[in-house]
């Protein structure tokens, strides 16, 4: 497996262009949050607007609007159980991510279907959190679209009947191949699937192990990719920076909070950008 690493991250994260607006650097759909867990797709939505995405919409449960224009008011939002108002959003998204708090309910599966039904195979599509569990409940096909899921050890059992203990590269490469899409395995040390190669991160802390650390590690990958041309460099730069952030807090703290990685993750892009000459 290769390393991710600040070596290999050189030259992924581009500078911005001088004469760009905001359609330059994506529209992005995040799609989740039942009544439930709120926290999660704001989590979500905040990592993607501090990874600089041009545009984010939130399609949440009506209940989450106000605290997300609260602690939000970069992302415009929309109710995700009016199909119709989603289906809108959705035709002029470059990039989605649905799952983080999105829950199991019928409901949710209702949404989850419509999305896969009609995303194109130009848009780049982020599968976390519950979304990966009905797909995996329901046998669902991953859909047209340029996929990347994202599962914990435990939602990766659950999609590709690997238990944690009998995982190994050869079998997850398999497994990757049925699914026909990016898979970003997450645990303490991250390996990422692609068709053809894998890594495995080499940062990350225990410090980091605390509820909505994978949201926030989705809406990064999700900004990544509706700014950066290439796609597996954005779901790589992510993976990376977000552990890496990580560490950097780590030094000082006992536990790391999700909102702290979204707050320094402009300052890193920045580092990143500047640090290294294509
Ligand atoms: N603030 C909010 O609103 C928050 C909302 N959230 C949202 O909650 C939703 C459900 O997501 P979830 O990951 O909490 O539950 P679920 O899919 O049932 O998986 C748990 C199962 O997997 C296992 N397992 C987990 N990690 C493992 C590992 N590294 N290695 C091995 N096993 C591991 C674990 O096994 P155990 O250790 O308990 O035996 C358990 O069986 C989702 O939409 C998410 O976005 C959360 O983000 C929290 C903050
Ligand atoms: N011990 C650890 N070492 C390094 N990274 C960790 C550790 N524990 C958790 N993480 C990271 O935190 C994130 C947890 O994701 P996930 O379980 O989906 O969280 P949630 O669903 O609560 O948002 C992953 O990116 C994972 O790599
Ligand atoms: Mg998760």
């Amino acid at each position: 497996m290769k390393e991710i690493n600040t070596e290999a991250i050189q030259g992924m994260i581009p500078k911005r262009e001088k004469d760009s607006h905001k359609a330059t650097y994506g529209r992005v759909l995040v799609i989740g949050g039942n009544e439930e867990m709120g926290g999660a797709i704001i989590l979500t939505a905040s990592a993607t607007v501090y990874s600089g995405a041009g545009l984010v919409t939130v399609a949440t449960a009506k209940v989450n609007h106000t605290a997300l224009h609260a602690r939000l008011p970069e992302a415009m939002v929309i109710d995700m159980y009016n199909n119709d108002r989603l289906l809108k959003q959705l035709a002029t998204a470059t990039v989605i991510v649905i799952g983080p708090g999105l829950g199991l309910s019928p409901e949710s599966l209702t949404i989850l279907k419509s999305v896969l039904e009609h995303v194109t195979k130009e848009q780049r599509l982020i599968i976390d959190g519950s979304a990966i569990t009905l797909m995996a409940i329901h046998n669902l096909k991953t859909p047209v679209a340029k996929t990347t899921y994202t599962p914990h050890l435990g939602e990766w059992q659950k999609l590709a009947h690997l238990k944690p203990t009998e995982q190994n590269e050869t079998l997850n490469i398999q497994a990757r191949k049925e699914l026909k899409a990016f898979v970003v395995l997450k645990k303490s040390r991250t390996e990422i699937y692609f068709l053809d190669e894998a890594w495995k991160n080499s940062h990350g802390n225990p410090a980091m192990a605390t509820g909505g650390m994978g949201d926030t590690l989705a809406g990064m990958i999700a900004g990544f990719s509706a700014q950066l041309k290439n796609y597996r460099f954005a779901v790589i730069s992510s993976v990376f920076l977000h552990s890496k952030i990580g560490d950097d807090l780590a030094k000082k703290q006992y536990v790391v909070l999700p909102s702290q990685i979204i707050e320094r993750i402009p300052n890193e892009m920045k580092e990143f950008s500047t640090k290294f000459i294509f």
